[in-house]
């Protein structure tokens, strides 16, 4: 028995011409959410399709919940994935609660449960009894939510969930995402929003041109990109020169709006520079300082560019 919900080795995954996967290997553990990170283009899709069972390797083996999840005899590990696909269609004519209902008994799924599911997506009973067409775009992916959440999946793929919401409604999606992770479900998160992935994964995967370029947590990547580090000072504009001069050696100065000045240097040096600001003779005219670790933005184009390179 594998320890993996899913488990993806060396897949490669043709259309004609078009190789949409290639020798991919990746890995999803019980109770871990992955964001998977990449341009337009890049394969995440069509990863998530193989691993539904919708599309079949070309190349390689896909095992999800112990099983090949595009063979026949794997129906009961097919009805324990939920799937938000990035452009949802629900028939307009349909209410609310008729869309639900009718995805759950297509999924084998109880529709006693449904109650449960409109409440924890945050869909009100008035709304449940309205025409899916009268819906607004926050309305539709609650309810696509509600829909991947039928039969309680052990294994959640969320393809850009969170595109079009409004920030209240983004944080109020990523707390269902961290309470199903908290209770064991495995989940794997597509996006472009890449500074809303932050703290919310526990581990990124960047995808480029079909392959996989990076995997690992915020902080392996970060070690691995060996990005600076910016130290952001505020302080008097006549401070600047001299404290730079003096504690600075090494680090690239940029100045920033507000009297704010901003030291960047390798990760390994950030203590000591830290060190020579607060034993500087003129740190007491410092009004603040912040440390500002490469965003998970810049790691994604350190790693794109890599690959360019390369
Ligand atoms: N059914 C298909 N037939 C032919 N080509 C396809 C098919 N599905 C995907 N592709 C091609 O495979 C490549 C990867 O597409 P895919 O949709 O997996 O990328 P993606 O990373 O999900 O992009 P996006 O962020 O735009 O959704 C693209 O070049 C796409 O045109």
């Amino acid at each position: 028995m594998t320890d993996f919900t899913a488990e993806v080795q060396g897949v490669t995954k043709r259309y004609g011409e078009t190789e949409a996967v290639r020798g991919v290997d990746l890995t999803l553990a019980p109770g871990e959410c992955v964001a998977m990170v990449g341009h337009n283009g890049a394969g995440k899709s069509s990863l998530i399709k193989l691993m539904l069972g919708l599309t079949t390797p070309t190349e390689g083996r896909i095992r999800v919940l112990g099983g090949d999840p595009a063979s026949a005899a794997c129906s009961p590990i097919r009805r324990r994935i939920g799937f938000l696909p990035e452009n949802v269609a629900f028939h307009p004519s349909m209410t609310g609660r008729e869309t639900l209902d009718f995805y759950a008994r297509l999924k084998g799924a109880p529709c006693r449960d449904n109650d449960a599911l409109f409440e924890k997506v945050g869909l009100e009973p008035a709304a449940i009894r309205r025409r899916v067409s009268t819906y607004s775009k926050g309305m539709r992916q609650r309810l696509a939510l509600a829909q991947a959440l039928l039969g309680g999946p052990k294994l959640l793929f969320l393809d850009e969930p969170t595109t079009g919401l409004d920030p209240a409604l983004r944080q109020s999606f990523y707390a269902i995402v961290a309470e199903l992770r908290d209770r064991g479900t495995t989940i794997l998160l597509c996006s472009h929003a890449l500074t809303e992935l932050e703290g919310q994964a526990d581990r990124v995967v960047v995808m480029n041109r079909g392959r996989k370029v990076a995997d690992g947590s915020l902080a392996t990547l970060r070690s691995l990109a060996q990005l600076p580090v910016r130290i952001r000072l505020t302080l008097p504009t006549g401070e600047i020169d001299t404290l730079a001069a003096r504690v600075g050696e090494g680090a690239a100065l940029t100045r920033l709006a507000g009297g704010v000045v901003e030291l960047a240097c390798a990760n390994d040096d950030k203590v000591g520079l830290v060190r020579r600001i607060a034993c500087d003779g003129s740190a007491a005219n410092i009004a603040d300082i912040e440390i500002v670790q490469p965003s998970l933005d810049e790691m994604y184009a350190h790693f794109l560019r890599r690959e360019a390179a390369e």
